[in-house]
């Protein structure tokens, strides 16, 4: 964990290498105030999947994986300035800018999910995921060793995976995003490995004492139930009891290190100052 700050250190999920969840990272009126400002947002903004819908903050990708960048929402750059609490978790410390520049706005029904994939490379490999209106259990999978190598999941679409690669269903770690958590991954978890979020309506756990088979992705065990702020969540899943899911906004934080160099002017037509 070269680079973490002992403060960082403080959340590392226990059993991974480069995971850490804070919870209650937002108060619960900051928490509202951000729901209110993504659910005023224009219709416009939102970028409709399958099965979910998105706004991208920040600015788009080029093909090279360049921002040309535009202003974030200055909610999250003044109060409650969720840019410089991130820059001040030191998460970002390495990346070129010290702090993200782009951030991906889920919104997910009971029902929706997102299926394993990596975030891949145009991005410094550090993602910060703050959880907003409900839960979600967050998978991290590993690809197979190639000896290992056998048809994909049938719950795991081809179209996610790289050629030639496939993924093991037993996810490597399973945690619970509570609401207004925070929850960083980075280096090797962001680099070579996958994460997911199922489809489903309520999350169901093992209860502590049961002898539920420890990596059955239907009854995760979590690795950061010790971390927990204590409340409703910790005792449903201590007690062994489910969890029904409701509408989640997930704001995914990250750095792209190239942007794309705009001259003063136009930086200055767009919003965007110096850093
Ligand atoms: O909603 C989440 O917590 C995960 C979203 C995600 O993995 C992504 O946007 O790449
Ligand atoms: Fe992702």
């Amino acid at each position: 964990m070269d680079g973490t700050s002992a403060q960082l250190a403080a959340y590392l999920v226990p059993g991974s290498n480069e995971t850490f969840y804070i919870p209650e990272f937002i108060t619960s009126e900051e928490e509202s105030y951000l729901i209110r400002k993504i659910t005023e947002s224009s219709q416009q903004k939102w970028k409709n999947l399958p099965n979910r819908r998105l706004q991208i903050w920040g600015g788009e990708l080029t093909a090279k994986s360049q921002l040309i960048p535009q202003a974030l929402p200055s909610y999250l750059t003044t109060f409650p300035d969720i840019i410089g609490r991130l820059r001040d978790t030191g998460a970002f410390s390495r990346s070129s800018h010290g702090q993200p520049n782009h951030i991906i706005l889920n919104e997910y029904l009971p029902g929706q999910g997102i299926m394993p994939h990596e975030d891949g490379p145009s991005y410094y490999p550090v993602v910060a995921t703050l959880s907003l209106g409900s839960h979600a259990v967050f998978h991290y999978y590993r690809y197979k060793p190639e000896d290992e190598d056998d048809d994909p999941p049938a719950h795991i679409s081809d179209a996610e995976v790289p050629k030639g690669r496939s993924i093991d269903p037993l996810p490597i770690l399973s945690v619970l995003l509570e609401p207004r958590s925070l929850v960083i991954t980075r280096s090797e978890l962001y680099t070579a490995h996958l994460h997911g979020i199922d489809d489903i309506t309520e999350d169901a756990f093992p209860a502590s004492s049961s002898s539920v088979f420890a990596g059955d992705p239907r009854h995760p065990r979590l690795a950061n139930e010790s971390q927990l702020r204590g409340g409703e969540y910790r005792q449903v899943v201590a007690a062994g009891g489910t969890l029904k899911r409701g509408v989640r906004y997930s704001l995914t934080c990250r750095d792209v290190e190239r942007v794309v160099n705009l001259n003063t002017r136009t930086m200055a037509a767009l919003g965007l100052g110096r850093r």
